[in-house]
């Protein structure tokens, strides 16, 4: 399986910045109030000082009050205007994230199908659920505190240097530490949360497929194998938590006991200069107090990286969505026709075996050709290379010229479509589900297609166009909801239809009414069916025979069978012998 990519620390950095500075002015205005709500908080130890130092030259009480009451007024100050740049901060995070989750679902909707097929269910969901959200918690949590600590550290600081160089100086022992070990989690922490994420999604990968497939697990008594991959995706995922934790456990730790090592630097030392009165008493006991304040923004700022690393790996995670290549957008010209052309066409999944060896093909406009070939013969592959959903590695699969995969999306769904036998309804109205199909579609329109597939329940709805259906609405049938998706072709109308089991999984009255549905859909187009009843084959204009990836038989029914190669075999023992 192929994992979509994970975006590089440049990136990630890039992008960060982009989001901060989307809104300038509102993370200018955060800014100040957290500033200017740190200045605050600094005025309290200094005004602690100043009453040490007055109390020391015997000052009146009325002195101490006045300075008391300024304490006061600084912290009130301070509680107002730290509110108001949470307040900000927050709605501005929310902002964020809305943009980034909107960006996600831009991003992948832009995702070939290719792409997402190989990608698999798991690695996506994680993306878009866990990424998603432990990036929103970090732009709405981590980021107003980091901005709010490093404020606070940095004015803390400066506080102690300002008293006295020599204190400042002092202040900094602390910090070396804390810094090393700092750098050597963060150079560890991205690689192993990256390695903790990939592990999540196998694991979602597992669990979603024995799930998705538990009736067959059940009937083949697979449930022993399912969980035996299971506990080993468990295994790998907490090898892979144990590594971050290993981490967590020697840095948390050594920044922990760096922070009491300037506090009793500044008694010690303090305790020196002052006994030698190179500083005043107030001063040694605002440096105390100054560090001792500094504690909690500087376990708060540790403490989120931690959330912060995480942060930055599922963002490298959710932005490495928008790293694949996008669907090409539109060739130069329009094609001239509809004729399809392969050529040479060769393909492989991911990398392995050829499973098309040098297919050529013509099909006509309004031709109905069959292709019929044992299981695993590369049908399905050749139908998706028809549709341009995969592109050859070698030779070209053309319309009317050009190749279909540089068909700009939509053009080249309203010129070909692969009708599967998945006919997924979307949550919302009957209108919605058609209108994917044909965004400028009026009710008339959508409601003669209905007719033109023989969906009458649909007319007979109370509520019509509006009728909610899909999860939580009105749960449709299987062959209502095929005969949705055949009324989306009608009005999506291209030209060339490639049929892929369309009718296989359906039982047989249900395949019935969905054939003669079909048939309104297929009235002057192109089609190309995979048969897998061969009467599709006897109505077509031509049957090609794909054996071992090859075209091995092409030509109509009858010449086939008078050549009484492979598909004359196939014919004859599903027919019976012709009379002699
Ligand atoms: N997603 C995939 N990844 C890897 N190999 C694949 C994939 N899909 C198909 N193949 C392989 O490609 C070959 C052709 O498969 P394909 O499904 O095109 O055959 P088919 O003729 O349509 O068979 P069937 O009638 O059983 O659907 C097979 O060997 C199959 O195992």
């Amino acid at each position: 399986m192929n994992r979509l990519p994970v975006a590089d620390r440049p990136t990630v950095r890039r992008a960060a910045w982009a989001l901060m500075t989307y809104e300038k002015r509102a993370v200018a205005l955060i800014l100040a109030l957290h500033i200017a709500a740190a200045l605050a908080a600094i005025a309290a130890p200094a005004l602690v000082g100043q009453i040490v130092n007055e109390v020391n030259a015997g000052a009146t009480a009325d002195s101490v009050d006045r300075l008391a009451l300024l304490i006061g007024v600084c912290v009130v100050i301070q509680v107002i205007l730290g509110r108001y740049a949470q307040y900000f901060g927050h709605r501005f995070g929310e902002r964020s994230i809305a943009r980034l989750r909107e960006e996600f679902v831009s991003r992948t909707l832009a995702l070939p199908i290719s792409v997402v097929e190989r990608a698999g269910t798991g690695d996506l969901a994680t993306r878009s659920s866990v990424d998603v959200a432990n990036v929103g918690n970090t732009v709405r949590d981590v980021v107003p505190v980091v901005i709010i600590a490093s404020t606070q550290l940095i004015l803390l600081f400066g506080a102690v240097f300002v008293l006295h160089p020599l204190l400042g100086l002092v202040a900094l022992t602390g910090l070396p530490s804390i810094m090393l070990v700092s750098r050597w989690y963060l150079r560890r922490a991205t690689p192993a949360y990256l390695l903790e994420g990939a592990a999540s999604a196998e694991l979602t990968d597992e669990l979603t497929a024995t799930a998705e497939g538990a009736r067959t697990v059940e009937a083949l008594r697979l449930s022993g194998h399912r969980v035996e991959r299971g506990t080993d995706r468990i295994g790998r995922q907490w090898q892979t938590r144990r590594a971050t934790l290993a981490l967590r456990s020697v840095f948390f730790p050594v920044v922990e006991t760096s922070y009491a090592v300037p506090v009793a630097a500044i008694l010690l030392a303090g305790g020196f200069f002052y006994s030698r009165g190179m500083v005043t008493l107030g001063a040694v006991v605002a440096a105390a107090l100054y560090l001792q304040q500094a504690i909690e923004p500087l376990d708060r700022l540790l403490q989120w990286m931690e959330q912060a690393q995480r942060g930055i790996a599922s963002f490298s995670r959710v932005l490495g969505v928008g790293l694949v290549p996008p669907e090409p957008r539109g060739a130069e010209s329009a094609p001239s026709g509809q004729h399809l052309t392969v050529r040479g066409a060769r393909f492989a999944y991911g990398g392995g075996p050829d499973v098309l060896h040098g297919i050529d093909l013509d099909v006509r406009p309004g031709e109905r050709l069959a292709l019929v070939g044992p299981s695993g013969a590369g049908k399905s592959t050749l139908a998706r290379l028809l549709a341009g959903i995969d592109a050859p590695h070698a030779g070209s699969v053309r319309i009317g010229g050009l190749p279909v995969t540089d068909l700009e999306p939509a053009e080249r769904r309203r010129r070909i479509a692969l009708v599967t036998q998945e006919h997924h309804v979307f949550i919302g109205s009957l209108r919605d589900n058609l209108a994917f199909a044909a965004p400028g579609a009026s009710d008339e329109q959508m409601r003669a297609a209905l007719a033109a597939v023989g969906a009458d329940w649909a007319a007979d709805l109370p509520e019509g166009l509006d009728t909610e259906v899909g999860d939580g609405g009105r749960q449709l049938p299987a062959a209502d909801a095929q005969q949705l998706a055949l009324a989306r072709l009608v009005l999506a109308d291209p030209h060339t239809l490639i049929l892929d089991e369309a009718t296989a999984a359906l039982d047989p009255t249900t395949a019935r009414r969905t054939e003669r549905a079909l048939g309104a859909v297929l009235a002057g187009r192109t089609v190309i069916a995979i048969a897998h009843r061969l009467n599709t084959a006897h109505d077509a204009d031509r049957v090609a025979v794909l054996e071992g990836g090859r075209i091995t038989e092409l030509g109509s029914h009858d010449e086939l069978v008078r050549i009484g190669g492979a598909y004359a075999a196939l014919w004859h023992s599903w027919h019976g012998p012709a009379p002699a």
